[in-house]
């Protein structure tokens, strides 16, 4: 099973790049630009990820990308993501930027999306890893700076598929953003949000009914609504569920608790994915090796979840076919 999960053609949907730092690559950024970190070793860092809830790991999140400063700093956080891809076997990603961590500190928005993009198409090139990149805003910020930051973006707009929304869900609820995510729309992104990870599953109702989203990103708590779950069940709506992210911001005690079984067992369209790999613990085969020890589940589920994720990417249907020609390919002879 290991090595099944392991070697599987994998995708992602659901990962931060700013979340993909490595303590060993934030020294070394923070050395290069000359920035005063407030730890001494990589070990102090790692001790500080004891988080107890998501603001306590948004609060340290934000201050790590603050080494983050120039094209190629973009570019190196990138092109090292995309070799733990090639490690993980993830053959296509969908990668979220936060362009106003950034731009708030001066860091200019072509700064961030040229250093990214720039490591992706290497990455296609060089790794054979196919990508999109969707541009998130940050909830905890208006709605205005969000429109923005839209309009910014708009210089660049081939380069991004589509639009979410991240950062503090408590208090920022999916309505803040209805006119942002019209914008989009009228505009032809695809669009996600972040929607009931430690929020109620009212935000996952919300997203759906006044942000016409596509995937919902976390979506855990729809397991405390069986209207809600049926809903999800008939429409297919895609999961982009995050196992070690949720154990680590406490959305669940320990991964036994874990809903991503029970919600996959009732038919939902649920996938994996690694979040913030550097901060949480673990890419995208942690996760999997994670739930499966915890929840006993079986090659047919790891199959389906696979499966799930590349049906439910941004990419054209002739690609679908043939990612999961792939993946058909690896299961006959393994
Ligand atoms: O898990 C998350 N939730 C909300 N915002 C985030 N920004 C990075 N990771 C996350
Ligand atoms: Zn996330």
């Amino acid at each position: 099973m290991k090595n099944f999960i392991n070697n599987i053609p994998k995708a992602e949907l659901h990962l931060h790049i700013e979340g993909t730092l490595e303590p060993e690559l934030m020294f070394k950024l923070a050395k290069r630009n000359n920035i005063k970190l407030e730890y001494k070793t990589i070990d102090e860092i790692k001790n500080a990820y004891n988080f107890t809830n998501l603001q306590s790991f948004l609060d340290i999140y934000y201050s790590g990308a603050k080494v983050l400063q120039t094209e190629q700093d973009f570019y190196d956080l990138t092109y090292e993501y995309l070799k733990k891809c090639k490690e993980n076997n993830v053959i296509h990603t969908e990668i979220f930027f936060d362009p106003q961590t950034h731009t708030a500190r001066n860091i200019d928005f072509k700064t961030v999306i040229l250093g990214i993009t720039k490591a992706l198409e290497d990455g296609k090139n060089e790794l054979a890893i196919s990508s999109k990149l969707i541009m998130c805003f940050l909830r905890h910020l208006s709605q205005e700076d969000a429109f923005k930051t839209l309009d910014e973006a708009m210089k660049f707009k081939e380069k991004i598929i589509g639009i979410g929304l991240d950062s503090s869900e408590l208090g920022n609820p999916p309505a803040k953003f209805k006119d942002v995510f019209k914008k989009a729309k009228e505009l032809g992104f695809k669009l996600v949000a972040h929607a009931g990870e430690e929020g109620s599953y009212e935000y996952i109702n919300d997203a759906l009914d006044l942000l016409n989203i596509h995937r919902i990103d976390h979506g855990v708590q729809a397991i405390n609504s069986d209207k809600l779950m049926q809903r999800l069940k008939d429409k297919q709506i895609a999961l982009t569920v995050c196992p070690l992210s949720n154990t680590k911001l406490k959305v669940f005690d320990d991964m036994k608790e874990h809903s991503i079984k029970q919600m996959l067992d009732y038919g939902l369209n649920v996938t994996v994915n690694s979040d913030d790999p550097s901060y949480f613990g673990g890419y995208m085969n942690d996760n999997f090796h994670a739930i499966t020890n915890s929840l006993n589940l079986t090659k047919e589920d790891i199959i389906k979840l696979v499966k799930n994720s590349f049906n439910s990417s941004f990419i054209t249907k002739e690609e679908k076919q043939n990612f999961i020609k792939k993946v058909d390919e690896f299961i006959k002879n393994n």
